[in-house]
């Protein structure tokens, strides 16, 4: 048997525990194991395809990033293109695809990724290709699995930045307002905020009243605590606005959200006339190994995978429902939108602590 292995999307703290894991549970099956460079780009001639054997995954179940490499643009399905005048198209190059994984003699892929992947693999099973997915992303906004892996490691990171912030912020009465990432999905800033005791949460899910918002900042200066910390999603907006994009997004990449939180920022320091900071986390979320749970979660998601391939479950994701791992059609899990449930525990605490969601 010979197996390929692609990562594909914005890269996630335990990637390489995922790879290492499947390396090794096909290694000891006897399979063959083939890494696909750059997302897909190794099979359509743009990136190499390399042997993973037991040496070259020794070691990595702790580092972040991945050891194949990524890419968020450049579909296999709509690749871009440039014209000699410089303009840029889409072309669909899954043929190649499918020919170039036929002569390499690969017989299934396990690909890695989030709900951009998950689609580009959904297309691939429809023209006969055998691959079987992995949930990936930072965002947690893949729906049929408890959680991703990326995710815990994101929001302590979050919520370490949020700790951070609490002492500058005391000391010179001012507030903070940090921009998290997720997306459409508001669970990074749900989860980090109410950890790191943010005093506003604005998520994508909630629109917000700046009113509201500068309400909650004002009341806390009433009773002394004369310093707050806002935590706002980078795809939040306030009630009948838009979101927040930021700068020009190159070919055949999704649209770029960011910038709020100086935007935001600006509102709350005119309104309230308190001294107001912005910063954005940013890829920060994304570096570095991941967390014990996101190791151990890869690990399993690894291993699982090997095991779906060996039951044939070509078109299913594996996925954590706990306290088990299963598999799950990806038709299923594409049809659901995994986004916070404004009457979920989670939101209902906070709210019950006090923090405001600007509404
Ligand atoms: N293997 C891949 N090769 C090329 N482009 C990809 C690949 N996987 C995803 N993409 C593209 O990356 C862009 C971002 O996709 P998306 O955000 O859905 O990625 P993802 O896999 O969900 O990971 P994440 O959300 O964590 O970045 C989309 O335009 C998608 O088509
Ligand atoms: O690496 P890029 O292209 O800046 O992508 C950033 C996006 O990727 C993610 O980190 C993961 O999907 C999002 O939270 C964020 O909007
Ligand atoms: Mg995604």
């Amino acid at each position: 048997m010979r197996i390929a292995i692609s990562t594909g999307g914005g890269d996630a703290p335990g990637l390489n525990a995922v790879i290492r894991a499947a390396v090794l549970s096909a290694r000891t099956r006897g399979w063959d194991v083939l890494g696909i460079k750059r997302g897909f780009a190794g099979l359509l001639g743009e990136d190499e395809i390399v042997p993973l054997t037991a040496d070259t995954v020794r070691g990595i179940a702790g580092q972040g990033g991945t050891i194949i490499k990524t890419t968020n643009r450049g579909s296999p399905f709509a690749y871009p293109v440039q014209a000699p005048d410089g303009t840029w198209s889409t072309v669909d190059r899954s043929d190649e695809l499918v020919e170039n994984a036929r002569n390499l003699g690969i017989e299934a892929i396990i690909s890695i990724g989030g709900d951009g992947s998950l689609a580009i693999a959904q297309k691939l099973v429809a023209k006969g290709v055998r691959v079987v997915s992995v949930p990936k992303t930072i965002d947690n906004d893949v729906a049929g699995t408890i959680t991703t892996f990326g995710f815990d490691t994101a929001v302590n990171t979050a919520m370490e930045a949020i700790d951070k912030l609490h002492t500058t912020a005391e000391s010179h009465d001012r507030v903070m307002v940090l921009e998290v990432m997720g997306r459409e999905a508001g669970f990074i800033a749900l989860h980090a905020g109410v950890a790191g005791t943010a005093d506003v949460i604005l998520i994508p899910e909630i629109e917000w009243d700046l009113d509201k918002v500068c309400e909650k900042i004002m009341a806390r200066d009433a009773t002394g605590r004369r310093f707050s910390i806002v935590v706002v999603a980078e795809g939040a907006k306030p009630r009948g606005g838009q979101e927040s994009i930021i700068g020009e997004s190159l070919p055949g990449q999704d649209r770029r959200l960011g910038g709020i939180a100086e935007r935001l920022g600006f509102d709350i320091q005119r309104k309230t006339g308190k001294e107001t900071r912005a910063m954005v986390l940013g890829h920060l979320q994304r570096g570095g190994g991941p967390t014990g749970y996101d190791r151990l979660l890869a690990t399993r998601f690894g291993a699982a995978a090997v095991q779906a391939v060996a039951d044939k479950k070509w078109g299913h994701m594996v996925a954590l429902q706990s306290p088990h791992l299963v598999t799950i059609p990806i038709e299923q899990v594409l049809a659901e939108t995994k986004r916070v449930d404004p009457s979920h525990d989670v939101v209902q605490a906070a709210r019950m602590m006090g923090i405001s969601f600007g509404d």
